[in-house]
C-alpha cells in the first residue's frame, strides 16, 4: 500500500474524539466500518479534495451529494460574493426566495407550491406533518433500508449511517413513535399492497427514495414506482417521493422526471443548496397550503430561505436548467466508471454487483444481483473495508461504508476516470490478496 501521511489528520482527531461524540458532527463522516480514522479536509477544488497534510484525492463523495458541478464553481462561488455585503441573515422575506421558489416550481414537473427549510431530514420531517394533517391520519409506510434524514419517525430500519453503524432502529425514538412507522422491503410491490390493506384508512403517507442511495445504490425495478402510485392514489395515501439525493441529479427535475411518475410532494436537499444549508418540500396546491400561515399545520425556521444559501442554490439550480447537456455527459462518465469497475471485478473472477443510475453507483462486494437491503447485506464487509483503505491510499476518497453511493460531479474528466480505473484495478487485487 502506497504511504500516506496523515500526521495532522491524526492529531486532529485525537483532539476531536474528546470534544464531538465520535470525533465527527455526522456518523458517516467516521471510519468505523472501514478501519483508522477521517481525513481532515482543508479545501476542494473540482474533483480534488486536499487534506491538512497536503495529501490530494480524486473525490467521490461530493459532499454527500450537492456538488454536482465539483467542487468551488465559479458561478455558485461568484454568487455568494455578490450576496454578502447585504447581510447574512433578515428573517423576513426575499426577492431571491420568490425566485428561487419559482425554480423549483419549473423544473420539478409535480411541485405546485414550495416551502424552503435548512436541510433534507427537515423537509422529511415537515413533508410527513403535512401529510398527517391533510390525510387525518397517523401512520406512514417507509421502505426498507430507505434513509430519510434522522427525524424521529425515519430511524426505522433506516439506511446511511445507521445501517452501517448497526442501529437501523435508533435509541431514543418512542415506541409511540415507532409504531406509526410500518416498514415493506423495497422493490416488493405484493407485499406493499398487503400492508395497505391491512391498514385501511389509517396511512397518511407513502414515503420513499426513488432510488435508493442509503444501502449503496439500488434501483426501482420495472413498474414499482407506478403501482406504487396506483396503490397510493387508490388508497387515499399522500405519495411522497424523497428526491434529496434524486433531485436535479438524475435529471433536472430528478426521479419523477427520468421515471415519469408523479408523487404528491417531494423533498429536496444537497444540489438545491449548491454546498450551503438548504431543503424543500413542495408538491400539489391542496396538500402544500394545509402549511401555516395558509392552512394550520405549522412549520417554521429562523434561517430558511437564508439569503446566502438561496444565493448558492440558486445559482447552481440556474446552471443546471441552462445546461441540459450535462446530464448526458454525467451519464457517459458514470457508465465509464461504472463499467470499469464491473469489468475488473470480473476479470479478476469477483463478479461484483454493480449498480448505477445516472451519476448515482456503487460495487457491491457480492456477486448476487442487489435489489433491497435483504441482498444488500450479503456484500462482504471486511472485502469492502479492505478496498476502502486500499484505495484512500491511492488518493481515491470514497464513502467509508459499503452502504453509501457514489456521486459524480461534471468536473470528472476521462483522464480521471483512467486514473480511477488504474487504483480499482490494484486495489482490488490487494484487498483480495491477488
Ligand atoms: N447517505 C448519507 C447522507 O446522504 C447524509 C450525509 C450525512 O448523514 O452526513
Amino acid at each position: 500500500m502506497p504511504d500516506l501521511n496523515l500526521s495532522t489528520s491524526d492529531q486532529l482527531f485525537t483532539r476531536a474524539k474528546d470534544l464531538m461524540p465520535g470525533g465527527v458532527n455526522s456518523p458517516v463522516r467516521a471510519f468505523r466500518a472501514v478501519g483508522g480514522h477521517p481525513v481532515f479536509m482543508k479545501s476542494a477544488q473540482g474533483a480534488w479534495l486536499t487534506d491538512v497534510d497536503g495529501n490530494r484525492y480524486l473525490d467521490f463523495i461530493n459532499s454527500w451529494g450537492p456538488m454536482i458541478l465539483g467542487h468551488a464553481p465559479q458561478v455558485v462561488l461568484d454568487a455568494v460574493q455578490h450576496a454578502l455585503p447585504d447581510s447574512l441573515s433578515f428573517g423576513a422575506p426575499t426577492r431571491r426566495e420568490v425566485e428561487m421558489a419559482e425554480l423549483i416550481c419549473e423544473m420539478v414537473p409535480s411541485v405546485e407550491k414550495v416551502r424552503l427549510v435548512n436541510s433534507g431530514t427537515e423537509a422529511t420531517m415537515s413533508a410527513i406533518r403535512v401529510a398527517r394533517g391533510y390525510t387525518g391520519r397517523a401512520k406512514i409506510l417507509k421502505f426498507e433500508g430507505c434513509y430519510h434524514g434522522h427525524g424521529d419517525s425515519f430511524l426505522i430500519s433506516a439506511g446511511s449511517g445507521a445501517l452501517t453503524l448497526g442501529t437501523p432502529d435508533s435509541p431514543g425514538v418512542t415506541q409511540g413513535v415507532a409504531q406509526d412507522t410500518l416498514t415493506a422491503p423495497y422493490n416488493d410491490l405484493a407485499a406493499t399492497r398487503q400492508i395497505l390493506e391491512a391498514n385501511p384508512g389509517q396511512i397518511a403517507a407513502m414515503i420513499i427514495e426513488p432510488v435508493v442511495g442509503n444501502i449503496g445504490l439500488v434501483p426501482p425495478a420495472e413498474g414499482f414506482l407506478q403501482g406504487l402510485r396506483e396503490l397510493c392514489t387508490q388508497h387515499g395515501i399522500v405519495f411522497i417521493f424523497d428526491e434529496v439525493m434524486t433531485g436535479f441529479r438524475l435529471a433536472r427535475g430528478g426521479a419523477q422526471e427520468l421515471f415519469g411518475v408523479l408523487p404528491d410532494l417531494t423533498t429536496l436537499g444537497k444540489i438545491i443548496g449548491g454546498g450551503m444549508p438548504v431543503g424543500a418540500y413542495g408538491g400539489r396546491r391542496d396538500i402544500m397550503d394545509q402549511v401555516a400561515p395558509a392552512g394550520k399545520v405549522y412549520q417554521a425556521g429562523t434561517l430558511s430561505g437564508n439569503p446566502i444559501a438561496t444565493a448558492a442554490g440558486l445559482a447552481q439550480l440556474r446552471y443546471l436548467q441552462e445546461h441540459p447537456e450535462l446530464y448526458q455527459e454525467l451519464d457517459r462518465i458514470s457508465a465509464r466508471l461504472a463499467d470499469g469497475t464491473r469489468q475488473i471485478a470480473a476479470e479478476l473472477g469477483l463478479n461484483y454487483t454493480v449498480n448505477r443510475v445516472g451519476s448515482m453507483w456503487n460495487v457491491f462486494f457480492t456477486a448476487q444481483p442487489v435489489t433491497d437491503l435483504a441482498s444488500a447485506k450479503t456484500s462482504d464487509l471486511e472485502a469492502f473495508g479492505r478496498y476502502f483503505r486500499a484505495m484512500l491510499h491511492r488518493g481515491m476518497y470514497l464513502a467509508p461504508s459499503q452502504y453509501e453511493a457514489v456521486f459524480i460531479s461534471t468536473a470528472m474528466t476521462d483522464d480521471l476516470v483512467d486514473l480511477y480505473l488504474t487504483a480499482c484495478r490494484e486495489s482490488m487485487r490487494e484487498a483480495h490478496g491477488l
